[in-house]
């Protein structure tokens, strides 16, 4: 199966260089499973919603397959199965041992009680019960789940098969959570771009910035950013954004993190009340050195492309850029750092929390800020350096060395 999906062009662009026969291509693109399923919900009303839940996993030669579960309304099968493979390709990048997978509910995670989405996740884990398990299948957040979301699908799974800590990453610290995952997506985005920005003259000190979507990438990696010197003038959550070219005030938004880790970032309204609020659709085009789409997928779209006045594009979120608007950035003087490496860090530390959750074996905060600027440095420098051996965009280099290693642990396996 070849899918005309934004990622699945992305794999044949980087492909094309790399001399493999069709049938290698074809296993590279070819989903191992895709599951959907029914998950019922008893309201508090006491009505009954059915929502349609999923799991596509893309593929597993380096490793048990690994992804996020996505909340979200507008999601479905194509989006998993574009979502997964770049899974997989990302954890090759980094070089971590797993495979790719991703899945989710399209529900709106924002419209239920605590108790109701508790409830959700613990069906859902009953009907993903085959295909998960903590060397098999090891689900993480995404966009509309985090810790607390985490420690229902660990526990649910616990009740059936014994204490299984290893079965989930990114769990509340008190359960077996790895120190530093919460932030370490929108971390390893900041170390990301200062580590291309030194390559290309950028200063990171002193830059503007403007980032869409405070959740838990775009909150962490404003603060990350805003501690290396950058100064952030604008951002924005799904309900507006608000700027300031002198830089916003970060302070609210950074007692709330610090007050509690754990929590969903608080919106965008509530961290900068104060500050002047602009046209959501302006923010990627502003006249910044830095965009940061740290959202949905799909932003940037040719007519963005052409219209962006930054000279870093910084992919913190799965799929900001379509492979049109892509194939307009070649031909423009914009730095891309592609999500499969920008935003590495997250399942970075996700495996070392599975690692050590099966030696039992705990990390402090410091190792694994340590770890996570050597693999996220790593897979900078080698991105570059495949960049310009090839003399390619960094994107396509980015997935040259994720296929080659791919394709080189199935060859092994015999597949
Ligand atoms: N959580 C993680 O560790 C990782 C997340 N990602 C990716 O990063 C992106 C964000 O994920 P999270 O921060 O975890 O999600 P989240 O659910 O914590 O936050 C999402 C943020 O985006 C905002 N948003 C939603 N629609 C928007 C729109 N149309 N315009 C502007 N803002 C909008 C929300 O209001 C919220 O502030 C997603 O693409 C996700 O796949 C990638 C790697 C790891
Ligand atoms: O931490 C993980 O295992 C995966 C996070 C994720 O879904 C992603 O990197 O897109």
């Amino acid at each position: 199966m070849s899918l005309d999906t934004d990622a699945a062009r992305f794999l044949d662009a980087a492909t094309e260089g790399l001399g493999l026969d069709d049938d290698a291509c074809r296993m590279l693109q070819t989903p191992f499973r895709e599951v959907t399923f029914e998950v019922p919900l008893r309201r508090d009303t006491g009505e009954l919603t059915v929502f349609r839940g999923y799991r596509v996993q893309h593929d597993r030669a380096r490793g048990p397959f690994k992804g996020g579960m996505r909340f979200h309304p507008d999601v479905d099968l194509d989006h998993f199965r574009a979502l997964a493979a770049t899974m997989t390709w990302k954890t090759a990048l980094v070089d971590i041992p797993f495979g790719g997978a991703k899945g989710g509910v399209a529900c709106d995670p924002s419209t239920l009680s605590a108790g109701e989405l508790e409830r959700l996740v613990k069906e859902v884990v009953q009907r993903l019960d085959p295909i998960i398990g903590p060397d098999l299948d090891i689900p993480a957040p995404d966009m509309g789940t985090g810790p607390a979301e985490m420690a229902w699908m660990m526990d649910a799974y616990s009740d059936v098969h014994g204490y299984s800590p290893a079965v989930v990453t990114g769990k509340p610290l008190v359960l077996g959570g790895c120190p530093g995952r919460t932030e370490a997506t929108g971390t390893g985005v900041a170390m990301a771009t200062e580590r291309v920005c030194a390559d290309i003259g950028l200063d990171v000190d002193g830059a503007t910035v403007a980032i869409q979507g405070l959740g838990n990438v775009g909150a962490h990696a404003a603060m990350a950013l805003h501690e290396r010197g950058a100064r952030i003038v604008a951002v924005s959550d799904v309900d507006g954004a608000r700027h300031n070219p002198g830089g916003l005030p970060l302070d609210t938004l950074a007692r709330r993190l610090r007050e509690d880790p754990e929590a969903k970032p608080p919106p965008v309204a509530e961290v900068l009340p104060d500050a002047e609020e602009m046209d959501p659709d302006d923010l990627l085009t502003l006249d910044v050195d830095i965009v940061v789409p740290a959202a949905i997928g799909g932003v940037v779209t040719p007519e963005v492309a052409e219209a962006l006045r930054c000279r870093v594009l910084v992919e913190a979120a799965n799929g900001p850029t379509t492979a049109d608007a892509h194939d307009v950035l070649c031909g423009r003087d914009v730095t891309v750092v592609p999500d499969i490496l920008a935003n590495a860090g997250g399942v970075t530390v996700s495996y070392l929390e599975w690692a050590g959750n099966h030696s039992r074996t705990p990390w402090t905060h410091e190792r694994v800020m340590a770890r996570l600027a050597e693999v996220m440095f790593a897979a900078v420098d080698e991105t570059r350096s495949r960049a310009a051996a090839d003399e390619v965009d960094m994107r396509t280099a980015a997935y040259r060395v994720a296929v080659e290693r791919v394709r080189r642990a199935q060859h092994l396996r015999g597949v």
